[in-house]
């Protein structure tokens, strides 16, 4: 049995536009999607903004009913189960809102302890063990207002583990934390992986899910796009290999010349500061570095070098012009 199953999940919403005539209008948010996910497994859910993840996981805790298909989380039914499911699954939302500013840490987690039903004799050795795990010992008795962001995020994986669920949902949990910080994020999730929960996160970071996740799935406008361990995705989407140019200032016509190359698939250029890159992907077996250098003749070259893609190669490839 797969711990969290998506059928052909749907859902849109009903919106009203305009200030004077309103018009009804639906979005489509999340058209059709299926995975599932394996006991102890990883699994991310990437996409562009307003690709439907949020609302993907918002259905499979049971804050939204789907329009259309179903989900199951440990064989319990999403819409018909709810309470079942509730029971075993913890969710952190990205961003700092849902906990008691006026309050210490530890009073926050006896509060919501209290809510979750934990029992009352487990609850001082479980606050105790968590509060650890997230790296808070010692700062418990401090309020939250005068918390970092990336303090905050760690309560609030502390809040969302206090029933000792199974099953995890983390929407973006290091948005907006300092790299220290997330990196120190990304060990705690290690280690709730190694405990044998399974996790379904999302990210926009891709160099952390290539590190975190045992499997992905690349969710564009509604639908899965792809899914694949990380490597498989690196490997069916950018076979070959990655050339990168440092230049300054490449006209279109050249970037044109470049892209129509035999054996280059695509080309890109990112602005690095005063100089830009142009990033080519390569088809596998294809040698172009010199034919890019002679479209570029007329520009001006810095560093040249040749890469492996990365995740995040794979990733706009998928979902480039989304
Ligand atoms: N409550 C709502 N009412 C109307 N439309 C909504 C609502 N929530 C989301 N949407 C729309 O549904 C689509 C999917 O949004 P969703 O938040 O699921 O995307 P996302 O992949 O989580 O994006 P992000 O990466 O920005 O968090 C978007 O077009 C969004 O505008």
């Amino acid at each position: 049995m797969r711990v969290v199953e998506a059928s052909d999940l749907h859902r849109s919403y009903r919106t009203r536009t305009g200030m004077w005539k309103r018009e009804r209008k639906e979005v489509e948010a999340v058209r059709g999607v299926s995975f599932g996910i394996d006991q102890g497994e990883l699994f991310g859910l990437l996409g562009p903004n307003g690709a439907g993840k949020t609302t993907t996981i918002k259905m499979l805790i049971t804050l939204l009913l789907p329009t259309g298909g179903s989900a199951r989380v440990l064989g319990h039914d999403v819409v018909t189960e709810p309470r079942e499911v509730r029971r075993h699954i913890g969710y952190v939302f990205g961003g700092d809102r849902g906990l008691y500013e006026r309050l210490n840490a530890l009073d926050n987690l006896r509060y919501f302890a209290e809510l979750y039903g934990v029992a009352p004799r487990e609850q001082k050795q479980r606050i105790g063990y968590l509060l650890e795990l997230v790296g808070l010992t010692g700062r418990e008795k401090e309020r939250v207002e005068g918390f970092s962001r990336g303090m905050r995020q760690r309560l609030h994986i502390a809040r969302g583990l206090l029933h000792d669920p199974e099953v995890l949902f983390l929407d973006e949990p290091t948005i907006g934390i300092d790299p220290v910080g997330a990196r120190e994020l990304r060990a705690t999730i290690g280690t709730l992986k190694e405990q044998g929960k399974t996790i379904l996160l999302t990210t926009h970071y891709m160099f952390e899910a290539d590190e975190l996740c045992d499997r992905i799935a690349v969710i564009r406008a509604g639908e899965l796009v792809a899914e694949g361990t990380p490597a498989v995705l690196k490997r069916r989407v950018s076979n070959g290999h990655v050339l990168e140019v440092e230049t300054y200032g490449v006209p279109d016509s050249a970037l044109a010349a470049v892209r129509s190359l035999a054996g280059v698939r695509t080309a890109a250029v990112e602005d690095r500061g005063q100089a830009q890159l142009l990033i080519v992907q390569v088809e596998p077996g294809a040698e172009v570095t010199s034919a890019v250098l002679g479209s570029l003749r007329e520009v001006n070259v810095g560093r040249v070098s040749s890469r492996e893609p990365t995740l995040e190669d794979a990733y706009v490839e998928l979902v480039g012009g989304a």
